[in-house]
């Protein structure tokens, strides 16, 4: 069939992920569509035995995954979603259905019964479409398919066997492996869509919805199935099968009474078009990691059907494949070599080389306090912001011009005034100042930064050499200045952060909170704006409860107040729902597990974990934000979501609830079994 756009058409709608799987959050997020993760609580154990056909088994526990979380969100979440998308990946050989292996011997059984043969990975996807109606009952729509990709893997020794396995990517994956991945090397050949092998058939998947949202018809070779399922409360009730004008077809793959997809032999071939190919553009081409994917992808080609793709691969000859590959590889860095650069490339490199100059202009300015003065006397020359800030006039000059050209500043016949963006977040005094961080980049990670060779070389953060070397900041009098210099960082970090991260999930059954670590109490705050019928206690150091009384009169707001102690040595403050916010990534794997093990101690189950921290990409390929952070790190190290998740999900804590926030801090919302 012929696809149209599809990922606008589901702007505005709530979109929600029924899936636990960073795979594929990635896959749909690299094609733009918004979405909430709500992992599915459905346990994977239907019983194989009664279906007919694997794939049958896919899909269906596709949908059960699906309509969990569609039936609990309008109960537990009290929202209902548009559209949930739910999915299902199984590798078959032999007859067998591989799943996740539960141990390291698990994985050496399935990896070694893939070895040397051909096996098929389906993934089953259900598509559910939750319509609200008037008398508060959902009527939910399935819609479900699957596909089908053949893969090939080398004869592997027992060596490879083994040293695969210890990677430890084997473990959450079907089949025991990871195509995307360190298990690329396995792999001789796939036949169908690589990222149905990944997680999530994308380009099923949007003929899907294209066929939902563009309302096409159905070609001929599709077949009409939609299931249509009254829900009344929490149990649904299949109370029709057929086809329906609003969800037109189904493709050939759909549910069980399908016949399986032939192997299609057209010659005709395209490359793919698959996630990688865009993370090897959004990277640039230099990284020898760029280099092996865009291999991966280049050597995949499509065959006309447009899903059965194969590799430029076969038996009866040597080695087509690898020697393809190679020739597009050589091309490519021949290419690069010696045509001249390109021009994205040399601002992308002139941006990172020149990165700590605008940096250091922009501490200054915030220091001198720039953004200020200009909001209370907006139209000054350099001379007056000179004369204002004590500072010499040329030196003002590059510092003011330097700032317009970063957009900070706006200029018109040589006076400046400050731009919507300095207004709101370089001001001290603005309701979203980063001013306080601003201020202790420049003072800590500034000169930790001047001493990052050193820290890459030692393996370890150069904050005692560093600041040691300045007696005066051993005084009492020094170390509670730089301790409200840090408590004005976290502050402003939170007030930027703090409303997302509040309003991210629905907390309302939550009466008490306890804010671990919580500083200034602005998260606190938030929440409490956010959830008006929550009191939250916020749980820091004796130092630091003392000094945020400093901070109070911003906190106007009696449901907020402040317990003083150690988290690590002090009985916690009771509480139905816990927050750490900005505490995990700094503890050491054995302090981390003290704090979790204390949380979970004095939590019932029911309880909540609201945690807050930059999730990295799965891959972790970004964001860079994080990445850089973890540069200056003393303890501790950054995680992504399904990191964090796993870790929390040891000390008796499951995920319901993840959210990317586009803000400075990410959240995740978890109850206690
Ligand atoms: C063959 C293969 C599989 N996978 C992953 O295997 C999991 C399958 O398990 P699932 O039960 O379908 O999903 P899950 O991870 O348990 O998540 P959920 O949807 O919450 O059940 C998914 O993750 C896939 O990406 C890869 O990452 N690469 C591969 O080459």
């Amino acid at each position: 069939m012929v696809l149209n756009p599809v990922i606008s058409k589901l702007a505005g709608k709530l979109v929600v992920l029924a899936s636990a799987s960073p795979r594929r959050l990635e896959i749909l997020r690299n094609v733009g569509l918004r979405f909430e993760v709500v992992p599915s609580w459905f346990k994977e154990t239907l019983d194989k035995s009664l279906f007919k056909a694997p794939y049958e088994y896919a899909v269906e526990t596709a949908k059960q995954k699906a309509l969990e979380v569609a039936r609990r969100m309008p109960i537990k979440h009290l929202k209902t979603p548009d559209i949930v998308i739910g999915a299902d990946t199984i590798v078959t050989v032999d007859g067998l259905i591989l799943e996740k292996p539960v141990d390291k011997h698990d994985a050496y059984r399935m990896l070694s019964s893939l070895s040397g043969k051909e096996h098929s990975v389906y993934t089953g996807v259900a598509i559910v479409l939750c319509h609200e109606k008037e008398n508060e009952e959902v009527d939910y729509q399935l819609i479900q398919f699957y596909e089908e990709t053949k893969v090939k893997f080398a004869d592997l020794s027992e060596d490879m066997l083994w040293e695969y396995i210890n990677s430890g990517e084997p473990m959450d994956k079907a089949g025991g492996y990871g195509i995307q991945a360190l298990g690329g090397m396995l792999v001789e050949y796939v036949h169908g869509d690589f990222l149905n092998v990944v997680g999530f058939p994308l380009n099923h998947f949007c003929k899907q919805l294209s066929l939902i949202y563009n309302h096409c018809t159905s070609s001929s070779d599709q077949k009409s199935e939609s299931v249509h399922l009254s829900v009344n409360g929490t149990h649904p009730t299949p109370v029709l099968s057929q086809p329906t004008p609003s969800v037109p077809a189904q493709s050939s793959h759909g549910s069980s009474s399908i016949p399986k997809p032939s192997s299609s032999s057209s010659s005709q071939t395209h490359h793919t078009h698959c996630s990688l190919a865009h993370k090897v553009k959004r990277k640039g081409s230099d990284s020898e990691v760029s280099q092996s994917s865009w291999m991966l992808v280049n050597s995949l080609s499509k065959h006309t059907d447009g899903r059965e793709a194969k590799l430029c691969n076969s038996e009866n000859t040597t080695s087509p494949l690898i020697t393809r590959s190679e020739q597009l590889i050589e091309r490519d860095v021949t290419e690069h070599e010696d045509s001249e650069p390109r021009k994205e490339d040399l601002e992308r490199i002139s941006e990172l080389i020149d990165g700590f100059k605008a940096s250091k202009a922009l501490f200054t300015a915030s220091r001198l306090r720039v953004f200020d003065l200009l909001h209370r006397m907006p139209g000054l020359d350099a001379a007056q912001v000179g004369q204002e800030v004590k500072a010499s006039v040329k030196g003002t000059e590059c510092l003011l011009e330097a700032c317009v050209s970063l957009g900070l500043l706006k200029s018109k016949d040589r006076t400046y005034e400050n731009t919507d963006l300095a207004t709101s977040l370089l001001r001290s005094d603005s309701c979203f100042s980063l001013h306080g961080h601003i201020q202790h980049c420049d003072d800590t990670l500034w000169p930790l930064f001047s001493h990052l060779e050193s820290a890459v070389e030692e393996g370890h953060s150069q904050r005692e050499k560093v600041f040691s070397r300045k007696p005066k900041e051993d005084t009492f009098h020094n170390s509670q200045e730089a301790k409200l210099r840090f408590m004005n960082a976290m502050h402003s970090v939170a007030k930027v952060a703090g409303k997302s991260v509040a309003t991210a999930f629905d907390l309302s059954r939550y009466k008490t909170a306890c804010d671990l670590g919580g500083c200034t109490g602005t998260m606190a705050c938030e929440l409490t704006k956010a959830h008006p019928e929550m009191s939250v206690t916020v749980f820091d150091l004796p130092a630091v409860v003392e000094l945020s009384e400093r901070f109070r009169p911003l906190q106007s707001n009696n449901r907020v107040s402040f317990v003083a102690g150690d988290f690590f040595q002090d009985e916690l403050p009771k509480a139905d729902l816990y927050i750490l916010a900005r505490i995990l990534h700094d503890l050491t794997d054995e302090k981390l597990h003290i704090l979790l093990s204390k949380i979970a101690d004095v939590c019932k189950p029911g309880c909540g974990l609201l945690l807050s921290e930059i999730f990295l990409d799965e891959d972790r390929s970004g964001p860079s934000r994080g990445l850089l952070q973890a540069l200056s790190m003393s303890e501790g190290k950054q995680r992504s979501a399904t990191e964090y998740s796993l870790l929390l999900k040891s000390h008796g804590f499951n995920t319901a609830q993840i959210r990317h926030t586009d803000n400075l801090l990410d959240a995740m919302f978890c109850i206690k079994a």
